[in-house]
């Protein structure tokens, strides 16, 4: 938690729909003219594309089917949450891009699955937005979760999940629906110990639901639409959110828990508009104050 340096982290599984939200929060950095230093998760994966697939070679050469981008041993969990603590403490902080396929490869004169060198954040950001897989994490020797001022969780159920990355994955990285599917299986047991408790210290959550029939996510030819699903939006601690201005504004809304508002799907990204808006007004108020320029 930093007045003068905060921090907005995004969490959720591959294809869950963290870098979708993430151009909502651009539009309301724009719109609000708030300067992000906003950081993509997959940075911090410990090994590129040929080295991770070797690392998961030999772990399968001694048994170990289930090496995986959602666990510790491949991710740089220390350095993610050094990053958030020096960023916290003085704005400042490195960071690298993955390059997933060629379209994101090519500016840099890369190959498809390699790190960008490691550079200085940009100077004099009003905050760090983090999205990625790892932004609540917690292990024994990690608190990753402790530093984000503001917490939110990506979790649509997990047919719609996995619909979502096996058609993602597919049509814009090209892998074969067999490859999806192994991911999915070899990542299970780091998502059920590493993924799904982060949304339990999150501070909002937002899971879209379908309203059709997904009982088979892996022959789905598309996405649920938003007239499809509806979202979930769930608030850790309810107090100050303002949930009869949130009904009268989100048409078809209603609230399903005390701590609960349900939206229809088309309207998730007005919802967070109008939940995320006030957030960063107050923190860059508190931020004005604390360094003295309010
Ligand atoms: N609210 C939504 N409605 C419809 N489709 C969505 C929604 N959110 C995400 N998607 C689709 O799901 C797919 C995965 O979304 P996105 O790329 O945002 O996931 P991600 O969490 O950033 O994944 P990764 O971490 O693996 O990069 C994309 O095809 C995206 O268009
Ligand atoms: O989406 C992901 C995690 O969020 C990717 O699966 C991960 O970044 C590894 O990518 P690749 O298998 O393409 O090298």
């Amino acid at each position: 938690m930093s007045e003068k340096h905060p921090i907005i982290a995004i969490t959720g599984s591959s294809g869950a729909g963290t870098s979708t939200v993430t151009r909502t929060f651009q539009n309301i950095f724009r719109r609000e003219g708030v300067k992000a230093a906003i950081i993509e998760g997959d940075s911090f994966h410990r090994y590129d594309r040929k080295a991770m697939r070797e690392r998961m070679a030999e772990e399968e050469a001694r048994g170990n089917h289930h090496f995986s981008h959602f666990g510790p041993e491949a991710n740089l969990f220390e350095e993610l949450e050094n990053l958030f603590r020096t960023y916290a403490e003085t704005g400042r902080g490195r960071c690298r891009k993955y390059l997933h396929n060629e379209e994101e490869a090519a500016p840099y004169g890369q190959e498809p699955g390699t790190f960008t060198p490691w550079e200085d954040l940009p100077e004099d950001t009003d905050m760090l937005f983090y999205e990625g897989l790892h932004g609540a994490v917690v292990t024994d020797t990690v608190n990753v979760a402790q530093y984000p001022d503001l917490l939110i969780g990506v979790a649509p159920s997990i047919n719609l999940e996995w619909i979502q990355k096996l058609i993602r994955d597919k049509t814009q990285r090209r892998y074969s629906q067999e490859a999806v599917v192994d991911t999915i299986l070899r990542r299970m047991p780091d998502y059920v110990n590493y993924i799904c408790p982060q949304f339990a210290v999150t501070h909002v959550n937002f899971q879209r639901v379908p309203v059709v029939d997904t009982s088979n996510p892996f022959i789905a030819r598309d996405i649920p639409t938003a007239d499809e699903s509806v979202c979930v939006i769930r608030f850790a601690k309810p107090k100050g959110i303002d949930f009869p201005y949130l009904l009268s504004m989100i048409d078809g809304s209603w609230m399903s828990r005390a701590n609960t508002i349900v939206v229809p799907g088309g309207k998730m990204e007005l919802a967070m508009q109008l939940i995320f808006t006030p957030f960063i007004w107050r923190m860059m108020e508190r931020r004005k104050r604390a360094l003295g320029l309010a």
